[in-house]
Order: C-alpha cells, then sequence, then structure tokens
C-alpha cells in the first residue's frame, strides 16, 4: 500500500491515503477526514467490516496517527504483529488489564501526544461500563489535548443503540468532537437499530453488503437512487461505498490487502463424514411452479393442513366444490390394515413446540432482528412500537425457531442421454412446504399434501387429472390393482385430498382438491445466505416432516432420484399475536432478515 503524499507523523494536511482499488486503480481517502471527522463503516456480517476497519488502522499505524479503538470480539490484536501499540484488555499477554488498569487517562494522553495508539479490548468483560468510562475519559482529553485523535467503535449498536441505553457521550463526542480534534468511527450491521443521534451525524459512510429491509432503509438517505441501494445486496465482502468528505465523490471500491493477519475468519468445518442414519437418505425435487405471495403464513398450529379432520378451517382448497368427501366401503381385512395404520402417530398432525431441541437441530440461521423491531415491522411502523391496526393490541410476541430441512439430490435427467444432475432445496420441517430463505422466508406449497401418504395414495394422486377419474381409469393409468386403487382413494378422501364430485354412470369420479403440481425437480442450488449458530433462546418448533416422507414421495415420482444429504436447521421468527374486537391474528416476522414471512397461495 502507498501513500501519496507523505508527511510527519502528526502533521496531516491535505493528504490521502491508499486503502484500496477503484476501477482498477489505487484509490486514496482523505487523512483529516478520516482522523477528525464522523465516518460510519456499515455492512452486514461477513461483508468485510472488521477487514476494513484493520486496513484503514494499519494505515494509521504506518503514519503514527493515534487512535483508540474498542475491539469487541478481540480480533485486532493481531496489529500489534506488525505495529507499535498498546493492548488493554483481559488476556494474559495484554499489557494493561483492563479491570485492574490504573492511570487509564494517562495512557490514552500518552497516545494523543504520541501517536501510539490503543487498542481497547472488552471482549471478554462487561462492555458498557468499560465503554462508557472511556468515551468519558477521550472527551475530557480531547478538550484539555485538542489534537487529532480517531475514536473507533466497533458494533456500535451495543453501545448507542436507538434506545435509552445509548452511551451519552459517544453521542456528545458524535456532535462535539471534531472542534476538539476527536473524531469518531462507527461500525454497525444493523444501522437501523443504531440511534439516529449519531449516524445523522456522520458525514462520512462506508457502505458495503446489506440485505435486511430496515437496514437498506436506514441508509438509503445516503443515496441518490433505489437502483444502488438494491446494489447494496449484491456486493462482495470487501466491496463497499465510500461517500461523504473522504472523497472528492462516491466511488465504489475493494478495500485492500491487510499486511497483520486478520482474525475474525470464520472457523472452517473441518471433512467429516456424515451420520449415515439420520443425514442421509435416497432420492428428491424442484419445488412446483411459484404462486402468488401473501403476508404472513396461516399459523404453523392452526392450518388445516396440519388439522387434517377440520375441512372448515381451510376453505375453498383446490377451488373444488367442498363437498363431504365420500368413502368408499373397505373389505373388513383391509380395513384391519388401515385400522392399524391410522393408529399410528400421523406425521403430520398439529405443530407441537419443544424446548429441548435434539442436536442436529441446534443450529439455526442468526438471530439479527430485535423483538421491538420486529413488533414495529409486524406494526407496519418506523416508530410506534406497539400500535397495530385500529382497536388492535399486542397479545405476545415470541421468538420461535422454524425447523428447515435443506435436501441435497442427485439425480438422472435426459431421456437419450442420461445426465447425472445435482439439486438442492429447503423444506419447510412442519409442513413438507418448500421454503426459501434468501430474501426473507418464504412458502410455496411443495410436499405438504404429501406427507404421510403411501407410496399407492401418492401414485393415485399424482395420476389425477382436474376433471377427475373414476376408479377404473385410476387403475388403468396407474396399474394398481383394484384393491389397492380402493385403499388409496380411501386414504386420500379420508385426509381430503381429493373428493367425489359426480357419478359417471355406476361409477363415482373423484376430484382432486389438491390445487398444485407434484413438484419436479430442478438443477438450482441452495446455499444458506449465514454461517449457523446456536440457538439464542426461544423454542423450536416441532418437526412433523422427516427425510423418510420426502423419500416416499421421491420414490413414486422421481425414481432416479438420491437425497444424498440433509441438513436439518432452522430460522429465528417472531410469532406475533395481535388481538381485535373481530379475533386474534398472528403474524410471523423473520428473525433473520427482518421481513413478514409469507406464503404463496
Ligand atoms: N477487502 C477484502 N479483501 C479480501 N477478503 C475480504 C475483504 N473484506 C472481507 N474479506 C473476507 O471476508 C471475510 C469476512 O470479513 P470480516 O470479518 O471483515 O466481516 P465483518 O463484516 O467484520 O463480519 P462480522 O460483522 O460478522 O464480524 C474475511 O474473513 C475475509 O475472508
Amino acid at each position: 500500500m502507498k501513500v501519496i503524499h507523505e508527511k510527519m507523523p502528526h502533521y496531516i494536511s491535505v493528504m490521502d491515503i491508499i486503502v484500496g482499488k477503484a476501477n482498477g486503480r489505487d484509490f486514496g481517502i482523505n487523512a483529516q477526514e478520516l482522523v477528525t471527522g464522523r465516518t460510519c463503516i456499515i455492512a452486514q456480517s461477513g461483508a468485510g467490516k472488521s477487514w476494513t476497519i484493520a486496513v484503514l488502522c494499519e494505515q494509521l499505524c504506518r503514519y503514527h496517527i493515534g487512535f483508540c479503538l474498542i475491539d469487541t470480539e478481540g480480533e485486532y490484536f493481531s496489529l500489534k504483529d506488525r505495529f507499535d501499540l498498546t493492548w488493554i484488555g483481559a488476556d494474559d499477554e495484554c499489557d494493561y488489564d483492563i479491570e485492574r488498569v490504573e492511570g487509564l487517562k494517562e495512557i490514552i494522553r500518552d497516545s494523543i501526544n504520541t501517536g501510539i495508539p490503543v487498542i481497547y479490548d472488552v471482549s471478554e468483560v462487561e462492555m458498557t461500563e468499560k465503554v462508557s468510562r472511556l468515551a468519558d475519559i477521550l472527551y475530557d482529553l480531547a478538550t484539555e489535548e485538542r489534537k487529532p485523535y480517531l475514536m473507533i467503535v466497533e458494533e456500535a449498536d451495543k453501545f448507542i443503540p436507538q434506545s435509552r441505553d445509548s452511551i451519552k457521550k459517544i453521542e456528545e463526542i458524535s456532535r462535539r468532537g471534531r472542534k476538539r480534534g476527536l473524531g469518531l468511527m462507527v461500525a454497525t450491521q444493523r444501522p437501523a437499530i443504531v440511534t439516529k443521534n449519531v449516524l445523522s451525524q456522520c458525514n462520512n459512510q462506508i457502505i458495503g453488503k446489506l440485505s435486511i429491509e430496515n437496514d437498506l432503509k436506514a441508509v438509503d438517505l445516503f443515496f441518490g437512487s433505489k437502483r444502488e441501494v438494491e446494489e447494496l445486496s449484491s456486493l462482495n465482502p470487501g466491496d463497499f461505498y465510500i461517500m461523504g468528505g473522504l472523497t472528492r465523490e462516491k466511488t465504489r471500491m475493494r478495500f485492500g490487502k491487510r499486511e497483520t493477519k486478520h482474525r475474525g475468519l470464520t472457523p472452517i468445518l473441518a471433512p467429516r463424514s456424515p451420520d449415515p442414519v439420520q443425514n442421509y437418505v435416497d432420492e428428491a425435487p424442484e419445488a412446483p411452479e411459484p404462486a402468488e405471495l401473501q403476508d404472513t403464513p396461516e399459523s404453523p398450529v392452526e392450518t388445516a393442513q396440519d388439522a387434517p379432520n377440520n375441512q372448515e378451517t381451510q376453505p375453498g382448497k383446490g377451488g373444488a366444490a367442498k363437498k363431504k368427501p365420500v368413502v368408499t366401503p373397505v373389505s373388513s381385512e383391509r380395513k384391519e390394515k388401515k385400522e392399524e395404520k391410522e393408529k399410528k402417530p400421523k406425521p403430520h398432525t398439529r405443530v407441537r413446540r419443544k424446548k429441548t431441541p435434539s442436536p442436529l437441530e441446534e443450529r439455526a440461521l442468526p438471530l439479527r432482528i430485535e423483538r421491538d423491531e420486529a413488533l414495529n415491522i409486524a406494526g407496519g411502523r418506523k416508530k410506534k412500537v406497539l400500535i397495530f391496526g385500529k382497536n388492535e393490541r399486542l397479545v405476545s410476541a415470541a421468538l420461535v425457531y422454524w425447523p428447515l430441512c435443506l435436501f441435497h439430490v442427485r439425480y438422472i435427467s435426459g431421456k437419450i442421454r442420461k445426465i447425472t444432475q445435482d439439486t438442492s432445496f429447503i423444506i419447510d420441517a412442519t409442513q413438507g412446504r418448500c421454503a426459501d430463505i434468501s430474501d426473507g422466508l418464504r412458502f410455496r406449497a411443495c410436499f405438504s399434501d404429501y406427507i404421510g401418504l403411501s407410496e399407492d395414495a401418492i401414485r393415485v394422486l399424482n395420476s389425477f387429472s382436474i376433471s377427475g377419474e373414476t376408479a377404473a381409469e385410476i387403475e388403468a393409468q396407474t396399474r394398481l390393482s383394484p384393491e389397492v386403487v380402493e385403499d388409496a382413494i380411501s386414504e386420500l378422501s379420508t385426509k381430503k385430498l381429493i373428493t367425489a364430485s359426480q357419478m359417471a354412470g355406476e361409477r363415482e369420479v373423484w376430484v382432486p382438491l389438491v390445487r398444485h403440481g407434484m413438484p419436479r425437480l430442478g438443477t438450482g442450488m441452495v446455499r444458506l445466505p449465514a454461517a449457523l449458530e446456536s440457538l439464542d433462546g426461544g423454542t423450536v418448533l416441532e418437526r412433523m416432516v422427516h427425510e423418510q416422507d420426502i423419500r416416499t414421495i421421491l420414490k413414486v415420482t422421481q425414481p432416479t432420484a438420491e437425497i444424498i444429504a440433509c441438513q436439518l436447521f432452522s430460522c429465528p421468527v417472531y410469532e406475533v399475536k395481535i388481538a381485535s374486537p373481530a379475533g386474534e391474528r398472528t403474524v410471523y416476522i423473520d428473525g433473520f432478515m427482518g421481513k413478514n414471512v409469507l406464503v404463496a397461495r
């Protein structure tokens, strides 16, 4: 990395420091503005904030420009491998023990006067109290010393949230530090929950990849067009827009290489063998055509699919007439078999909750949305937390974990030239719907109707045309025996997936009540949008769909498919219950992306 105008330590004039590349050329930012201005670095987790801060700090170290970095993850001490700096923290190797350090004010004063930076590592201590003390000291010293110095706050949402808990002295530094030579740089992955008192003071912005809608809204004031804001969600790690006084014009750029080791690396999963029982099965599908999306799913607890004996709860399903299903008589032997089958627990009944998830379910997409924010989204408002519609009031807002399963499938396609193809898809493990998590949790009808059916019933259901079939026609199409078809019809009509609509001569015509076609296999691959984390409180909805259910469906519909992996995980969701004189409604807010959970009808 090069510097355009090298000057005496501590003397900062119009000096650009090169921090990366833009359009293939070196890109420099104004050092004066960086040190004494107010800068926000905003990007979602993994988008390169720590890397960016480290690159900037390395440059400041090289020019002996003083700063104090509040390190919340203990990831910046590697700067010490290359530069002279003071490390205050809880580690044995720290220069000062953060719990016992005496004369902190003098240590910081020394840093201001010598330009030797301080890493203030709060990763292992009660952070707020320590940061609050440091902010007081920095502000006092700025008033006394009046020299250029930069305060850097990682994870600013922890210290200056949009609530009463915000550390007021940091807000004051953002308003009044500049005149005293004290600059402020705040980094956050959640701009929507950082106090506007500080964000609005930031005259310099470094903004990278963001995908939560509220966060995109929080930064749209910095951009001239909606298109640019939308582009943020497609940026790569390390790519940022730089704006404000740091640069002559808004520039999309990429931060350069680090001189010291990056400690904020995501631990890499070591190669390991899969669990043959839980994790691997044989066979798989693509979702049916996307349908219109509706806000908020039926409650996972109360949908008609979960309550197969309550037809009223699923009005107009399949658009077919709501006729009472006619159950054809069955022979006594088969009747016994059927009764036995019905005694078995139904795989697809009401969704229960469990406190203790299995170890495989203990991984979830990170919870990035706080409860208050979820309530704002549920209410469709920005500020008023507990106001929803007219005469509505909040009953409860609980965090639940929605179990999902990522299936990875290999299958043979092509009629003439056989080609092996891979695909993957996510299934809602409470109901068997297809799930998409790339832009907020969304569901669409998929396997739900087929979960828990026998192979024969699936084969029969799959053979139906919309106009309906008689039993004889089904026998001809499926080549199943009359008894098997009779059983399958009985099973399907009991589950209200078909109904007898009219007579064709002596015979009943059965019509399907399933609206969507059987899912087909696709070729797209789904990747999880973030590294999985441990559950953060909340209850896990019970998994009602198992690998075996999907395997049975695919055995009929995709005989060449093999499920090569099934990864269980869950998505944090806020279940917000709202009451009004008209009754109670439930809204689900995805705790990972901060969007209403949508269901295609
Ligand atoms: N400019 C860059 N050049 C090369 N790789 C980068 C760059 N920026 C980020 N990365 C890569 O992205 C990874 C994540 O970056 P980083 O740790 O800085 O993310 P983050 O935004 O701080 O995430 P979190 O908020 O979760 O701490 C790094 O480990 C690195 O591999």
